[in-house]
């Protein structure tokens, strides 16, 4: 087909990976730091609608964390989304313009904590620029059941790996969920890099 406009001259693009994980990220031990740093501050337990999610409601307990409280943790982030970018997104990205969120969901027989289908860019606020999410799974996958996150970026979800300390990244635009946790705790941490919109 002949070329119609610009768009038929424009270079191809490397292939864009929808989900991209980093194992071992962090260590136990700065896991572990992150989950004593919210035990510490206080985690506020609490249901959310509305806000950036799509339709779906979250149970979780939270703590949004900054630069400023945990230095080491977002120079960490920094030189991950560089690296993450870097080879797979190639995003025009400006950084980190929000906190981090520090999240716990609790797990009960009858279904826990959870996240229901969402996408993390919203009309509102920082929510608009939200171009890639992060999430750092900080427990070790024997203390909880349930709780997975699942990526839906192409019409079937897809089980993301629990490993304790891996970074998980994926365009804000696309559908994730955490399954409800049934036994045991989950923390987790979500970041979202920030740039002009996408074009
Ligand atoms: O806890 C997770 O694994 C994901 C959290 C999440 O999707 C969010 O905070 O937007
Ligand atoms: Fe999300």
């Amino acid at each position: 087909m002949a070329p119609r406009g610009d768009i038929g001259f424009m270079p191809a693009v490397s292939s864009r990976e929808a989900v991209v994980s980093l194992p071992d990220f962090l260590s136990a031990e700065e896991c572990d730091r992150l989950i004593a740093y919210g035990e510490t501050a206080g985690m506020a337990p609490g249901r959310l609608t509305g806000g950036v999610m799509v339709s779906g409601i979250r149970s979780a307990s939270t703590l949004w964390l900054d630069d400023d409280t945990l230095p080491w943790l977002g120079d960490r982030l920094i030189e991950g989304l560089a690296l993450l970018n870097r080879r797979w997104f190639d995003f025009a990205l400006m950084g980190f313009d929000e906190g981090f969120q520090l999240l716990r969901y609790d797990g009960t027989a009858e279904g826990g904590d959870f996240y229901d289908w969402h996408i993390d860019i919203g009309r509102q606020g920082l929510n608009a620029s939200r171009k890639l999410s992060l999430v750092l799974q900080l427990s070790d996958p024997a203390d909880y059941e349930g709780g997975c996150l699942e990526v839906n970026a192409d019409g079937t979800p897809a089980a993301q790996v629990r490993a304790r300390g891996t970074l998980t990244a994926f365009p804000s635009y696309v559908l994730h969920r955490v399954t409800p946790v049934t036994a045991g705790r989950r923390y987790s941490l979500a970041a979202w890099a920030h740039g002009p919109a996408f074009r």
